[in-house]
């Protein structure tokens, strides 16, 4: 079953990977029209009911292809000077001729009532012209097919058909009785544009609102460092770049000045000893209470204390966390921390083995997922995310990845995603996918040389390129 939300995903997706909108809505529209014909014949009298949007689009297109069997009159909810889409605009222009304003029409007159008002863009509600037009269409003495779902779906409203042609797979919450019968039609939506991450992941990134203040788009805090002063500091400037508003680091005596030192975009907490320990689980709880989102693990080291603390903190943390490296390690004697969390564990191979005892596989991934109930990002040459119950591969990112440090700004992309209030798996989607992406471009200007500090120099334009056209 697809979410509605998902279809624009893959929309972004296949356009991508190379298959444009365009040539699925002349698929979907062909896949239509066929359906149309095999189950009631040809020379039949059809109305194709159209609004705004691509779903419109699809019935242009299905309008084209039936006019060699049927008698086809094309039925328009709006004037089509609103038409809201190119590629609907597009399939519009070579039907015009047979396109007629809907006000009026009786649609008892029509063999088949097609339903090309409202697809998987309508998330809310059916306003006029669309209510009444749809109360007009369930009342005619007619037979009518939905094209993708029934229009106004999942509202207060929606035609009630006796078939839907949908596209791909089923549509969440499309039954027999609110769709009559089902006829699933492949489009031509490459496979990678389900199973593996892509721009389209960026329709759950959550863009600033242009009033928003100082820390409304996202408050992290990562507990890091002790024996190490880089990885924190990386994971920061990861979260900073991929759009976090502020970022606090909470870390060890040791590491403290260098850390501060380092950039003046961090806010720098320090403990009170050289490695993490139980004694300042407290006063990191507190600071919990201010931030959003957590990341604990990068640069820890493996201290016992340090793994007492960390399985302290993550018992008492009730925002979502990310939890990396040595953090992994220390959860890996007492899973039972993790019951009740909402988090992201961003385990590579070695740490897989730890924490499961399994070998690196789509299957153990997902086996993983389900039984700790939480999301994974397992790294490797593709990365795997995996909530248990939906899955996807990651294909960015090269073999420089392997360089030290891209694991930490993986780990912060993904907790400044969770700070802005998505869920995980969405949070892991588009991080993998900008942490790679960000390694290709790095790549293109200085392969096998890019450390992770180049990396984290691209994310802003892997936002640009993708993030600015939704
Ligand atoms: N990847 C896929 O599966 C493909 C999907 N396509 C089609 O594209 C559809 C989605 O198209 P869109 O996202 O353009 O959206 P829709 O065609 O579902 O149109 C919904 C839009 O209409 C607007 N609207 C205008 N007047 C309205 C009113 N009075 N009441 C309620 N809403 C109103 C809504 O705000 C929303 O933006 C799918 O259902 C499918 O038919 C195909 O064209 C191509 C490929
Ligand atoms: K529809």
């Amino acid at each position: 079953m697809l979410p509605f939300r998902e279809v624009k995903v893959l929309d972004i997706n296949s356009e991508h990977l190379g298959v444009s909108i365009d040539s699925l809505m002349e698929n979907a529209g062909e896949a239509v029209a066929e359906a149309i014909v095999k189950e009631f014949g040809a020379e039949k009298k059809v109305a194709i009911v159209c609004g705004v949007g691509n779903n419109a689009g699809d019935g242009f297109v299905a309008a084209r292809n039936l006019l060699r069997y049927c008698d086809v009159t094309v039925l328009l909810a709006s004037p089509p000077a609103e038409i809201r889409t190119e590629n609907a605009k597009r399939a519009y222009e070579r039907i015009k001729h047979v396109a007629f304003s809907s006000v009026g029409a009786n649609f008892s007159n029509f063999d088949i009532v097609i339903d090309a008002l409202l697809g998987t863009g309508n998330l809310t509600e059916v306003r006029e012209p669309y209510r009444t037009l749809i109360k007009r269409i369930n009342a005619a003495d007619t037979t009518i097919v939905s094209i993708d779902v029934p229009s106004g779906l999942h509202t207060d409203l929606a035609i009630k058909p006796q078939y839907t042609v949908t596209f791909t797979d089923v549509k969440e919450g499309m039954t027999p009785e609110n769709s009559g019968e089902i006829i699933v039609m492949d489009i031509g939506v490459p496979r990678d544009a389900y199973q593996a991450v892509g721009p389209g992941e960026f329709i759950y990134y959550p863009k600033n609102r242009p009033d928003s203040h100082k820390g409304e788009n996202g408050k992290v805090l990562i507990v890091g460092g002790g024996p190490y002063t880089g990885a924190p500091a990386l994971a920061g400037m990861g979260a900073l770049r991929i759009g976090a508003d502020l970022v606090h680091i909470a870390t060890p005596n040791a590491s403290y000045i260098p850390i501060a030192s380092y950039s003046p975009d961090l806010i720098v907490h320090r403990l009170s000893q050289d490695v993490l320990c139980p004694e300042d689980v407290e006063k990191i709880v507190e600071i919990i209470e201010s931030v959003d989102a957590v990341l604990i693990g990068p640069g820890l080291g493996k201290d016992e204390r340090t793994q007492e603390a960390v399985r302290m903190i993550i018992t008492k943390c009730n925002k979502p966390m990310v939890i990396d490296a040595d953090a992994i390690t220390a959860i890996s004697s007492d899973l039972s921390v993790l019951n009740g969390k909402e988090c992201i564990l961003t385990p590579h191979a070695r740490e897989f083995k730890v924490l499961t005892g399994e070998s690196v596989s789509q299957e153990a991934a997902i086996a993983a997922a389900k039984e700790l109930d939480c999301v994974l990002i397992v790294k490797g040459k593709e990365d795997i995310i995996t909530n248990g119950k939906w899955t996807k591969i990651n294909h960015t990112g090269n073999s420089r990845m392997s360089v030290g440090g891209t694991g930490d700004v993986l780990a912060g992309e993904a907790v400044a995603m969770l700070s802005k209030e998505i869920s995980p798996f969405n949070a892991a989607r588009i991080a993998a996918f900008t942490n790679g992406a960000a390694g290709d471009l790095a790549f293109e200007s200085l392969e096998y040389g890019f450390t992770a500090t180049d990396v984290i120099d691209k994310i802003p334009e892997v936002l640009r390129r993708y993030l600015r056209r939704i």
